[in-house]
């Protein structure tokens, strides 16, 4: 490495100076080059190439529709305006794909499956709007949003908790529109509460509300791990979910190099969230001694209170806009090193009292009427996550799948939900 790097460095310096001589070097990882090679006098001049834009994408999709167009295998009917606007972080390679992918998909139709050899009519195959609209389906960007993901982190969907996490939500919301409106320094906002009072499915919920092209959500624990830290350079939008779950088994200098990069990466977005999902468990927190990470929390403050030099650049140029969104159940903890202060607003995701109890089992019609009264009675302060298991447990006694009861085939037994509750709160 060491060889090779000084051989480019002489190359480019040379004994003697070459005139006339333009050196371009390409990368996908400048943050792992020698600062030697960048220094002024080599490869002095950098430009970051990003993903193209809207207008970017319809003339790349031009360029590879052209000879379809001109052998009239393209169908009147493809709007390639209509399919640059849907392909938002999208590569220029991706969108090469998606064109591939639909002229397989309009050659299939002409196939004869049961005869292979059969000569397919290549004069009548035509591309058509609908194999585009396949292909995107199928070829997904790098970079791209996953609903999915965000959807794993309220699978059942999202019920409406009451008036107190209502408010938050619209909160919220009110952050989204700020940061997608105005330029300025990050936008950072804690969700504290109870374990299982619904912080990170809030803060998902946020994510698919917001309508963000570009969604990204890394927990291991959703089997999401494949979206670990991915490099959102020049992303339109970006939504990151950093969780203690993504990073299970790592070395504690891996995991804060991790949330450096992640952070990086949003900064230099146009517009992105990063969730911290868990901030506790990120930092390694331990009630007994107590224990945590420093060189982790030293990252978290860093990234959240002293910009580095380059992302204050960013932000001046009003090209990075950033939410960050953190959850904890610890915000004593938190607040003992210093980390609340670093957001700018904390909400309490609140339990469920009897009334928001309500609301949920009525949503999830999972009671007969009468039944729905008398159990909510009974429940007070009460995770939604607890709820959904007495629920799932409830459903156990009765002899049903938990799908039938939310499906609402079938009604839950209140005798047996009464026994759980029971048997829940002894514990
Ligand atoms: N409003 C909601 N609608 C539907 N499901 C929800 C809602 N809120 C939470 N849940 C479900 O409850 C469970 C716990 O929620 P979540 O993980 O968001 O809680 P949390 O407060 O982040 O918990 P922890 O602090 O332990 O991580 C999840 O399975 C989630 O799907």
């Amino acid at each position: 490495m060491m060889i090779r790097l000084t051989l480019v460095n002489f190359q480019i310096d040379g004994v003697e100076a070459l005139n006339n001589v333009l050196v371009i070097g390409m990368t996908n990882r400048m943050d792992m080059l020698d600062e030697a090679l960048l220094r002024s006098g080599r490869l002095e001049v950098h430009i970051e190439i990003g993903l193209p834009d809207e207008a970017g994408r319809v003339q790349i999709l031009h360029i590879h529709t052209k000879m379809m167009k001109e052998n009239s295998f393209l169908a009147p009917d493809v709007n390639l305006q209509e399919l640059a606007a849907q392909t938002k972080n999208y590569s220029g390679a991706e969108l090469e794909g998606v064109v591939k992918s639909a002229t397989s998909y309009a050659l299939n139709r002409h196939l004869d499956i049961e005869d292979l050899s059969k000569p397919v009519d290549e004069e009548n195959i035509k591309v058509t709007m609908d194999d585009f609209l396949q292909a995107l389906r199928e070829v997904k960007p790098a970079f791209g949003a996953s609903p999915k993901a965000l959807q794993n982190c309220r699978p059942k969907g999202f019920v409406d908790c009451g008036d107190r996490q209502n408010l938050i939500y619209q909160r919220i919301m009110f952050l989204v529109d700020q940061v997608s409106n105005e330029t300025g320094p990050p936008v950072t906002c804690l969700l504290e509460g109870p374990s299982g009072s619904g912080k990170t499915a809030l803060a998902a919920t946020i994510g698919i509300d917001s309508n963000f092209p570009y969604v990204k959500i890394v927990s291991k624990a959703r089997s999401l791990i494949s979206f670990l830290f991915t490099f959102i350079k020049m992303l339109p939008l970006v939504f990151v979910q950093v969780s203690a779950d993504t990073m299970a088994g790592l070395q504690e200098s891996t995991k804060a190099a991790r949330i450096a990069k992640v952070f990086e990466d949003a900064y230099k977005s146009p517009l992105s969230i990063v969730i911290l999902d868990n901030i506790e468990r990120l930092l390694e927190y331990s009630e007994i001694g107590p224990r945590f990470s420093n060189m982790i929390l030293q990252t978290l403050l860093i990234y959240l209170n002293h910009l580095p030099k380059e992302v204050c650049f960013l932000i001046t140029q009003e090209k990075s806009k950033l939410l960050v969104l953190g959850t904890t159940s610890e915000l004593t903890f938190l607040k003992a090193v210093g980390l609340r202060k670093a957001f700018s607003v904390t909400y309490d995701v609140p339990l469920l009292r009897t009334e928001d109890a309500k609301k949920v089992l009525k949503q999830l019609n999972v009671f007969s009427d009468d039944d729905m009264e008398e159990a909510s009675k009974a429940l007070n302060d009460i995770p939604i996550k607890q709820l959904y298991f007495l629920i799932e447990m409830a459903a156990q006694r009765d002899g049903r799948s938990k799908e039938t009861i939310y499906n609402r085939k079938e009604k839950l037994n209140l005798n047996h939900f009464f026994d759980c509750l029971e048997e829940v709160t002894e514990n």
